[in-house]
């Protein structure tokens, strides 16, 4: 099959203070997240002057891929659309439409399955693709890449990193805290075909990070970033509750590794670098947090490697993956369909 171009689709974030509540509103619509929860989001991006890291850290992932596509021959366009915020996804489609485009590969900036994570994003991609009419290209998303040594060997280097700025002396009482968004309970147990898809990528992904960067140290899984009306369960525990209960058994030191994102963004330099650290000085706990894969050349080589699994003729005989979980193209249907959501 013949492509025309690469579309990165990302979450998108504002950059000025008085985008911050009109980004908030298109993230939230329909969704049922209380209007306490977003005054506090408020205050996480106006901390930051109303910037949202994303948007630059997308350009800058634009760059690497453009330039890698260059360095190894790959003549493909890349464009650019958000979810939630400029530039936004239908008006990057209608530029492809006009650019000639008839048909591209989306590579979305999260590695896992989900509504969330996948599904949503396909939503974004249909949406799109009707609000631009008839003539607009098709696209077809790129496969979840929580397996690819691409995406998982940076975050094993960034462990390692990360423990090497802690005391050697504690590493006896050290612990490796793998961290990822939490969602409802709900749609943790609707992800995927069989369910329990992205919890599973995200278990397999510490499992394979932690054997090769530290495996003589105890890990765990935690979540962060709870969203929506307290009477609704997401995933626990939460990081801050963790910490807690870490530091009473006795460890005295952790690196947290956040394989739940590909980048820095706000979730990552707010509620790791802001809050857990600040739960951590509480506690007196020794804190370092482990980077994400960013601009990293094997995170970007990997996205041209997802393209050439679909554009070579026998393409998957070239898939690299780790771990053992199910991998596939396109996600069957039904997949990550949506539990019902309370008024
Ligand atoms: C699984 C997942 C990922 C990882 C996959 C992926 O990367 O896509 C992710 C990423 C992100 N989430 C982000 C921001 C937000 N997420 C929110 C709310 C929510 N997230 C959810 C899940 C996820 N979110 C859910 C179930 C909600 C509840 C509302 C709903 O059902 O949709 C809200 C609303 C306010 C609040 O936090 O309550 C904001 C502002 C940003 C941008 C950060 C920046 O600006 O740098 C990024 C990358
Ligand atoms: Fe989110």
């Amino acid at each position: 099959m013949a492509y025309d171009a690469l579309v990165l689709v990302s979450f998108g974030g504002p950059e000025r203070p008085e985008d911050v509540l009109p980004f908030l509103q298109n993230v939230t619509r329909g969704r049922g997240v209380p209007p306490e929860r977003l005054e506090e989001v408020v205050e996480h991006y106006l901390h930051f002057g109303g910037v949202s890291p994303i948007n630059q850290q997308c350009r800058e992932l634009l760059a690497a891929i453009r330039a890698d596509f260059a360095a190894n021959g790959v003549d493909l366009p890349v464009y650019w659309g958000n979810r939630n915020w400029d530039p936004m996804l239908a008006d990057t489609v209608a530029r492809m439409r006009d650019d000639g485009v008839t048909r591209a590969l989306a590579f979305v900036t999260s590695a896992y399955g989900g509504y969330s994570s996948c599904r949503q994003y396909q939503e974004d991609i249909a949406a799109a693709r009707a609000a631009v009419g008839a003539d607009a290209p098709v696209i077809e998303k790129l496969r979840q890449f929580w397996d690819h040594p691409g995406f998982v060997e940076p975050h094993v280097d960034a462990v390692q990193a990360a423990l090497a700025q802690l005391d050697p002396a504690k590493r006896d009482t050290t612990r490796v805290v793998f961290t990822a968004h939490s969602i409802p309970v709900s749609a943790a147990a609707t992800a995927g075909p069989h369910g329990g898809r992205y919890t599973a990528q995200l278990a397999e992904v510490a499992r394979l990070v932690h054997a090769a960067a530290a495996p003589d140290l105890p890990y765990d899984l935690v979540w962060q970033s709870r969203s929506g009306p307290p009477q609704v369960p997401w995933l626990e525990p939460d990081i801050n509750d963790h910490l807690t209960a870490l530091a009473e058994s006795g460890v005295t030191s952790v690196v947290v590794s956040p394989i739940g994102f590909v980048s820095d963004h706000l979730e990552v330099v707010w509620d790791l670098d802001t809050e857990a650290l600040e739960t951590a000085k509480r506690l007196g706990l020794d804190f370092v947090r482990a980077g994400t894969p960013g601009t990293d050349p094997r995170f970007v080589a990997m996205v041209r490697e997802l393209v050439a699994e679909r554009t070579t003729p026998d393409g998957e005989r070239l898939r690299r993956r780790l771990g053992e979980l199910p991998m596939w193209d396109t996600c069957p249907t039904p997949c990550c369909v949506p539990a019902a959501r309370r008024p």
